[in-house]
């Protein structure tokens, strides 16, 4: 008989594997754009343009707050940062290039802890 872990290991083992893959991505050399939330007096048309700001350090945050419920919570919050990349920056701009980059590089390490 199969062993089915209790969904308390599971939730224990997803939030493990969520904080690791998010401490990759804080060291990457292409994560330098999203480590803070975007600076909007630099930036004064992000705010318009970007109804949903997010960026690694808010997402770590929420980790560590118990704010997610699963790893799909935390799954979209990921692709929310780099979709907001895509629609803001060209993709051959210095940021839209490191956005594909960790995009790419992150979308690897989430199948390697949660196959498809
Ligand atoms: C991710 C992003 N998306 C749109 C505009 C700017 C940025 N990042 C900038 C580039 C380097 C850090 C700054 S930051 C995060 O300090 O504003």
């Amino acid at each position: 008989v199969v062993p089915v872990m209790q969904p308390v290991q599971k939730e224990q083992k997803d939030l493990q594997s969520c904080k690791s893959i998010i401490s990759e991505l804080e060291v990457h050399e292409d994560a330098w754009p999203f480590l803070l939330p975007v600076n909007t007096r630099q930036f004064p048309t992000y705010k318009k343009i970007i109804k949903k700001p997010m960026d690694l350090s808010a997402i770590k945050k929420k980790l560590d707050d118990n704010l997610y419920k699963t790893r799909e919570e935390y799954c979209e919050d990921l692709r929310l940062m780099f979709n907001n990349c895509e629609t803001f920056n060209e993709d051959d701009s210095p940021v839209g290039k490191a956005g594909h980059n960790l995009r790419s590089f992150f979308e690897t390490k989430w199948n390697e802890h949660f196959p498809p």
